[in-house]
C-alpha cells in the first residue's frame, strides 16, 4: 500500500503519493478540463503516448495517439480484463460470490455469442426487421403524444432508451418493453446514475476498498450492488421461464440457444447458466446505454446543424419517399446518411475510452515496462477528435469528411469501435439501429432548437459521458 516506487522502465506519468498514488495531478487536471479523458490527453502531451499512473494499490496505463494505441490494441499480452472488485462484481454480483472470468473464458464465449448473435438478430434480414418494428413503434408513440398540437418539447436524453433496449433484449431474449414500463426505466435510470458515479478508470471503491464499508453510497458500492441486484433478477426470471419452455428444435433467442450448448454432451468449460447471466448482464451494460447516447448525440448535431438535417431528409424523401418503412437495404443508396452515422459515432463521446484491458504477464509498450496485471486503457477520444487525429476541423460535425467521389471512405484513424481481440461485438447491430432509427425519424419528424432552452453542451463524466439534460422540438412532417 505505501510502496510508492515506481518499477524501472515503468512508463511516465505524475509523481506517486502514498495511499493515493497519482490523484492529486489527475485530479487537478480533471477540474481544469471537466472530463477525465481530457485530464489524461493534457497529461499524454506532458508525459508521452504512454502515461503511468496509480491510483490507490493499482497501476493503470493510459495509451494515447494512434500509434501507441494501435500497438496495445494488437498486444495479446494486454487482452486480458480486470479481475478487480468492480468487474468482478460487473460479472456475477454480490448475491452469487465471486468467480473470475478467465481469459480463455471469454474466448469461448466470445466466439459463441458472435456465431449465434448472427442468427437473431445480426443476420440482415431479421435485424432490419426488428429494428424496424422498434421505430415504427416510437413514431406512433411520439405521434400520440403529441396529436392535437402542432409539435411538442421532448427530452431526447432518455426517448431512445427504452427502443433500443428492445432491439437488444429481443434477441438476446426475447422480451420487448413499452416505453413507459416504470420497472425498465427504473433500471436505465439506475445505470446512468452508476455510469456518472464511477468512470473507465474503474470504481473508487475497487481503488480503496475501505470505501465500501465507511462510503458505501458516496463511492458507488450501493448504486453497483443495488443495479446489479435488479438486473439479475429481471434475468433470472426470464431464465427460469425460458428453461421451463425450452425446446432444443425450437430456438427462440440466445438465451435458449445458449441452454441448447449447456445440455449437450460436451459444452465447453466455460458454459454455466451463471456465465449465461453474466453474458446478458454484459450485453445490456455493453449495447444499450451506448446506443442510445448516440442516437441522442445523432439529434443533437442534427438540430444544431440543420443544414446537415434538410440534406440527410431530402436524400431520404428521394430514395425512400414518405410512405414506405426503411430498412437496411437502403443503406448503399443513403450514402449522405450514412455518413452522419459515421460522423455522430466520430463525435460520440460516450465512447472516448475502451473498457479496460488488463496485462497477462510483464510485457512492453511503446518500449515502457507494463507490468502483468496492470490495467490499461486507450483514449480513443484523441485519435478520432484532437488537431493531430489527421481530421480536418476535428469538434466540427462535417459528414461529408467521409465520401470521397460519391464513396464512403474511412481513414485508419476511424475507430469508434476499438481494433483487435475485443473489437466491440455489437458493432453490427450498432451501426445498424442508429441508421435505421435516425433515418426513420426524420422521415417522420422535423427536429429543431428550443430557442428558451438551447442544448447544454456540458456532459456528465463518467464510464460514457453523457449529454444533460437536452430538448429539443419534434414537429411532426405532414
Ligand atoms: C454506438 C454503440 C457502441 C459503441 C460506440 C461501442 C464501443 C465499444 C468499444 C470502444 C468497446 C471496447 C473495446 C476494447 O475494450 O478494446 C466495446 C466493447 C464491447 N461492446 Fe460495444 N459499443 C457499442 C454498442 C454495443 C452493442 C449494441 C453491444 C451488444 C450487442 C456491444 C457489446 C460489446 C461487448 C460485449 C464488448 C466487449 C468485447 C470484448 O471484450 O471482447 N456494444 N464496444
Amino acid at each position: 500500500y505505501l510502496d510508492t516506487k515506481k518499477p524501472k522502465n515503468y512508463p511516465p506519468g505524475p509523481r506517486w503519493w502514498p495511499l493515493i498514488g497519482s490523484a492529486i495531478e489527475i485530479m487537478e487536471a480533471r477540474n481544469r478540463t471537466g472530463y477525465l479523458f481530457q485530464a489524461t490527453a493534457e497529461l499524454a502531451d506532458k508525459y508521452g503516448p504512454v502515461l503511468g499512473l496509480k491510483f490507490g494499490r493499482d497501476k493503470l496505463i493510459v495509451v494515447y495517439g494512434p500509434e501507441a494505441i494501435r500497438e496495445f490494441l494488437s498486444s495479446d499480452d494486454l487482452a486480458g480484463r480486470p479481475h478487480d472488485e468492480f468487474y468482478r462484481m460487473r460479472t456475477f454480483g454480490k448475491r452469487r460470490g465471486i468467480i473470475l472470468v478467465d481469459q480463455n473464458f471469454w474466448t469461448e464465449q466470445r466466439r459463441f455469442l458472435l456465431r449465434h448473435l448472427r442468427e437473431f438478430g445480426f443476420g440482415r434480414k431479421s435485424m432490419s426487421s426488428m429494428i424496424e418494428e422498434e421505430a415504427a413503434h416510437m413514431v406512433e408513440y411520439l405521434k400520440e403524444t403529441i396529436l392535437h398540437h402542432d409539435s411538442v418539447v421532448f427530452s431526447i436524453e432518455t426517448i431512445f432508451n427504452v427502443p433500443v433496449l428492445n432491439t437488444l433484449w429481443k434477441i438476446i431474449a426475447g422480451i420487448r418493453y413499452h416505453p413507459d414500463d416504470e420497472r425498465v426505466k427504473h433500471l436505465m435510470a439506475i445505470m446512468s446514475k452508476l455510469f456518472g458515479t464511477v468512470d473507465m478508470s474503474g470504481a473508487l471503491f475497487s481503488r480503496f476498498p475501505i470505501l465500501k464499508y465507511i462510503a458505501p453510497e458516496m463511492s458507488g458500492y450501493n448504486l453497483m450492488v443495488d443495479m446489479h441486484a435488479q438486473i439479475y433478477e429481471v434475468i433470472g426470471k426470464v431464465l427460469k421461464e425460458h428453461k421451463a419452455s425450452h425446446n432444443p428444435n425450437d430456438p427462440r433467442d440466445l438465451m435458449d440457444v445458449y441452454l441448447t450448448a449447456l445440455k449437450s454432451d460436451n459444452p465447453g468449460e466455460s458454459f454455466s447458466e451463471q456465465q449465461l447471466m453474466a453474458v446478458c448482464l454484459d450485453m445490456f451494460m455493453a449495447g444499450s446505454e451506448t446506443t442510445s447516447n448516440t442516437l441522442t448525440f445523432g439529434i443533437l448535431y442534427l438540430i444544431l446543424n440543420p443544414d446537415v438535417q434538410a440534406k440527410a431528409r431530402d436524400e431520404i424523401d428521394k430514395v425512400i419517399g414518405k410512405e414506405r418503412r426503411p430498412n437496411l437495404d437502403d443503406r448503399p443508396h443513403l450514402p449522405y446518411l450514412e455518413c452522419v452515422v459515421l460522423e455522430t459515432l466520430r463525435m460520440f463521446t460516450g465512447r472516448v475510452f475502451t473498457v479496460p484491458h488488463r496485462a497477462l504477464k510483464d510485457t512492453y509498450l511503446n518500449g515502457y515496462l507494463i507490468p502483468k496485471d496492470c490495467q490499461v486503457i486507450a483514449n480513443l477520444h484523441g485519435v478520432m477528435m484532437r488537431p493531430e487525429s489527421g481530421f480536418d476541423d476535428p469538434e466540427a460535425f462535417i459528414p461529408e469528411r467521409f465520401l470521397k467521389d460519391g464513396k464512403i471512405s474511412l481513414p485508419d484513424n476511424y475507430m469508434p469501435f476499438a481494433m483487435g481481440k475485443h473489437r466491440c461485438m455489437g458493432e453490427t447491430l450498432a451501426r445498424a439501429n442508429v441508421f435505421l432509427f435516425l433515418c426513420t425519424m426524420l422521415q417522420n419528424f422535423q427536429f429543431s432548437i428550443v430557442p428558451e432552452c438551447p442544448p447544454d453542451m456540458q456532459m456528465f463524466d463518467g464510464v460514457t459521458p453523457a449529454m444533460k439534460h437536452f430538448k429539443a422540438r419534434v414537429i411532426p412532417r405532414s
